[in-house]
């Protein structure tokens, strides 16, 4: 079904999605017409679930009796309903729940009065200040207000041009106040800070921030925030994403009713899609999804950015119709806010308040709607009868018509003139703003089973991957060849060599070590396959989850630790198939020692590479979560160091003294030694002599060590027993030189360094080559990766959470 068959007539949110029932009661409301049975310390056992700055101490009796004086003042302010204003421009219904008063225009100058029985917006009407009227708020006596006030938020950037880093505000002292039950649309040209300001209004904004942010009539105010892209789970159907929503969202307690699901499904008008998968749902439906599933939260302040862009018409007037419904609940106030773009002029009309920014971030407007035009008007702008008034004003915002409009319309609109004092005597949003704490085990199963689905539904990209990893196995197998892995790099033994020609055994020589650096080759290919693998699957899929997990996070639906166990479990399938495919298959087709446990040792190194390549691709993307070619291009460039550090490439001890320091960071380091170790340690050379004894059977067969090796090898070239083959050119043809040398450049390469540890026990050459000297190596390395793991994984759990909070 899609937008346009769902008559807007018929669909009515029932306001009792927001009412309180038996079942909400462990939620305080909120409002403070009575603060003294709000405090949490008189509420249920179940209210400590709920938590704010101030929720352990007492209300000073100071700000108690100004909130009691507050509450009968409202009460007083009770004035006779006039719940409908006729639009001044084309007779639109147009509910209003603020208060306004007609008159002459005095001054010349509109304020927005703020006082805290009556919210008083300047109201226009046919040029003239309307300050007779009086509408009354429906519910004064839990009506609220949020006020911001000379809101200045800057970042910090590098000007090229003066190679420094410099401050740039953003939002340029903002000013003003909305009421529950009311509906603002937030506008300005693109790029005048609407999002960021929204974001402010959320408290996701913290760092360059500076103004003043603070609610009345209220203790505990539950803000949700819909971000522009919706951020829901695709491979869900609508029912499942409700109704992960609403456990999610009720995991204090013991049952959830799942009534409200239907309620919400059948109000939102998504009853004919409701086991469609997300996905396959239109823009509109998706947007309805997203704002029913902050309902389940209940939140006082309910901001939307663009909730309407993408949509068609009536699809936009949809979504504004569910959000004006939202606000009509006389049980439970609520304030919504939205940024919107080009809206029709119906639909701008629809909304109680509009909230214009200019392009520079500042204050252009604050008021309903209908009395813009009689303002622009007043001051001789007046609105072309074919231009439409909201592009109009947006036109006037960009500085499209100069700079002069602008300052013309904020001389004629100032904001809140509240007092520093009587601000100082409100809570701040910050104070008052709940953030519930949940469950963690509760919350990390329901994730569990939501992940468990989405992970189920997600077979193509599992097939893939592991279809992937067969090519790559058999491609590298079929390039190294299937007996790679049978040389040793054991010495050879002193029978072959007494009984071998020299040209033979030279042959024999190079083959063996150069099969054992290539099967080290094809080995670490497999390490690196797992690293740049791990991280790149990572970057390319958590971005995504990372924009719902913040959106989930902020609004309260779990706590960060919640969202990582459960991303860490749900992802091990795939951190033990994918090396194990690729393991297994090597370890088999490329004529491996037949020995489980050093293949099983090799599987728990690559196993573990994927782990922390894992951990290292979630920092990655969380960093760089809203730059995805910044993080696909750190996610190529952060193996690279690993890998050039690693050992392979550059030997550790032949590495610059200064840059050793990386190779102690590089987890590739204590993969490739751990790697090493298993494959040639653990009496491989002593397996492989037995070997040889038993298929010569020759049972007296001396063993020779490379230190007894290599020597003998030189005189048994140089006949003359010259230890120093040098000085003893003279004679030999050219092959016997080139032998000669080659054997020299072995005995120097093997014998370099540390010789008295590396000869003195019978090893193969590699572990001579490696400074390795014992196979304790490999339990050291992997109990330095087991560190790595854990210290990459708290790293990423910080930095994930770092970013959540800041935003
Ligand atoms: N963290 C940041 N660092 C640097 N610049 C930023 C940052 N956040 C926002 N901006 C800049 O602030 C300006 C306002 O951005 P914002 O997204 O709030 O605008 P907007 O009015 O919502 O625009 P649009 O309507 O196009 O979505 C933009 O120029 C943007 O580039």
């Amino acid at each position: 079904m899609n937008n346009q068959q769902i008559s807007q007539d018929s669909l009515t949110i029932n306001s009792d999605i927001l009412n309180l029932d038996d079942e909400d009661n462990y939620m305080d409301n909120g409002y403070n017409d009575n603060p003294i049975s709000n405090s949490p310390q008189t509420s249920s056992p179940q209210s400590d679930q709920i938590l704010t700055d101030k929720s352990k101490e007492p209300l000073s009796a100071a700000m108690t009796q100004q909130h009691r004086n507050q509450s009968m003042a409202n009460t007083a302010a009770t004035v006779a309903t006039v719940p409908v204003l006729k639009s001044i421009v084309n007779g639109t219904n147009v509910h209003a729940n603020y208060v306004h008063r007609t008159g002459p225009v005095d001054s010349g100058k509109i304020r927005m009065l703020v006082n805290p029985n009556l919210i008083k917006i300047p109201s226009i009407m046919n040029g003239s200040i309307n300050n007779n009227q009086v509408l009354p708020i429906e519910n004064p006596a839990k009506s609220f207000d949020v006020i911001w006030k000379d809101i200045v938020y800057s970042v910090r950037q590098f000007n090229r041009a003066t190679l420094k880093m410099e401050s740039r505000n953003i939002l340029n002292g903002l000013s003003g106040q909305i009421s529950s039950n009311q509906v603002t649309a937030i506008m300005g040209p693109s790029g005048a800070g609407k999002s960021t300001f929204l974001e402010v209004l959320a408290c996701r904004k913290n760092v360059g921030l500076t103004g003043c942010l603070n609610v009345r009539n209220i203790n505990q105010i539950r803000i949700a925030y819909v971000p522009q892209n919706n951020c829901l789970m695709e491979l869900l159907t609508v029912y499942e994403t409700l109704t992960f929503a609403c456990r999610l969202n009720y995991s204090t307690m013991p049952t959830v009713n799942y009534n409200r699901v239907e309620k919400l499904i059948t109000e939102f008008g998504l009853s004919e899609i409701r086991d469609t998968k997300v996905a396959r749902c239109s823009g509109g439906q998706q947007k309805r999804i997203s704002i029913a599933l902050e309902l389940f939260s209940k939140p006082n302040l309910l901001i939307l950015d663009e909730p309407t862009t993408g949509l068609d018409s009536s699809s936009c007037s949809l979504v504004v119709k569910i959000i004006r419904e939202l606000v009509r609940n006389p049980k439970y106030p609520m304030a919504v806010l939205a940024t919107i773009h080009q809206p029709s002029w119906s639909v701008f009309t629809e909304f109680d308040n509009v909230y214009i920014i200019s392009h520079k971030g500042e204050n252009l407007y604050l008021g309903p709607p209908q009395e813009l035009l009689p303002l622009l008007e007043k001051i001789n702008l007046p609105c072309d009868r074919y231009n439409s008034p909201p592009d109009y004003i947006i036109e006037i915002a960009a500085a499209d018509y100069g700079s002069k409009p602008i300052e013309l319309i904020q001389q004629e609109f100032q904001g809140p003139q509240l007092g520093d004092d009587e601000l100082e005597q409100l809570m701040t949003m910050a104070e008052t703003r709940v953030i519930r704490k949940t469950p963690l085990l509760k919350s990390t199963l329901i994730l569990l089973n939501r992940h468990g689905i989405i992970f189920s539904r997600n077979m193509m990209i599992v097939f893939y991957r592991v279809i992937g990893i067969i090519l790559l196995s058999v491609w590298l197998s079929v390039t190294f060849g299937n007996s790679i892995g049978e040389s040793s790099g054991c010495p050879l033994k002193k029978l072959q060599l007494y009984h071998m020609p020299i040209d033979r055994l030279n042959t024999l020589f190079e083959e063996e070590v150069l099969s054992v650096m290539q099967n080290n080759c094809c080995l670490f290919f497999g390490l690196i396959v797992g690293l740049i693998s791990g991280i790149t699957t990572t970057v390319l899929g958590f971005p995504r989850e990372m924009h719902t997990l913040m959106k989930e996070y902020n609004n309260g639906w779990y706590s960060c630790i919640s969202f990582y166990v459960t991303k860490t479990i749900i992802d091990i399938p795939m951190q033990l198939a994918i090396p194990s495919i690729y393991t297994v298959y090597i370890y088999t087709s490329t004529g491996q020692p037949n020995q489980y446990f050093r293949e099983a040792y090799l599987l728990l190194i690559t196993i573990m590479v994927s782990f922390v390549a894992e951990g290292i691709g979630a920092a990655v993307s969380a960093i760089f979560m809203r730059e995805p070619t910044t993080a696909a291009f750190a996610a190529g460039a952060v193996p690279m160091p690993m890998i050039l550090f690693g050992g392979f490439l550059v030997k550790y001890s032949r590495m610059p003294f200064y840059m050793k320091w990386a190779s102690w960071l590089s987890l590739m380091k204590y993969a490739y030694e751990a790697m090493i170790t298993s494959m040639y340690g653990f009496d491989r050379c002593q397996y492989n002599y037995e070997l040889f004894a038993s298929r010569v059977n020759v049972s007296a067969i001396e063993k020779p060590t490379w230190a007894e090796y290599l020597p003998f090898m030189l005189t048994t070239l140089n006949p003359n027993g010259d230890q120093n083959p040098d000085e003893s050119l003279t004679g030999m043809d050219e092959d016997e030189i080139a032998i000669r040398q080659l054997y020299t450049t072995a005995f120097d390469a093997v014998n370099g360094r540390n010789a008295s540890k590396a000869f003195s026990y019978d090893v193969s050459i590699i572990f001579s080559y490696y400074n390795i000297d014992g196979d304790w190596v490999l339990y050291r390395s992997l109990i330095i990766m087991v560190i790595y793991l854990i210290i990459v994984k708290i790293i990423t759990y910080f930095v994930i959470l770092n970013k959540l909070k800041r935003g």
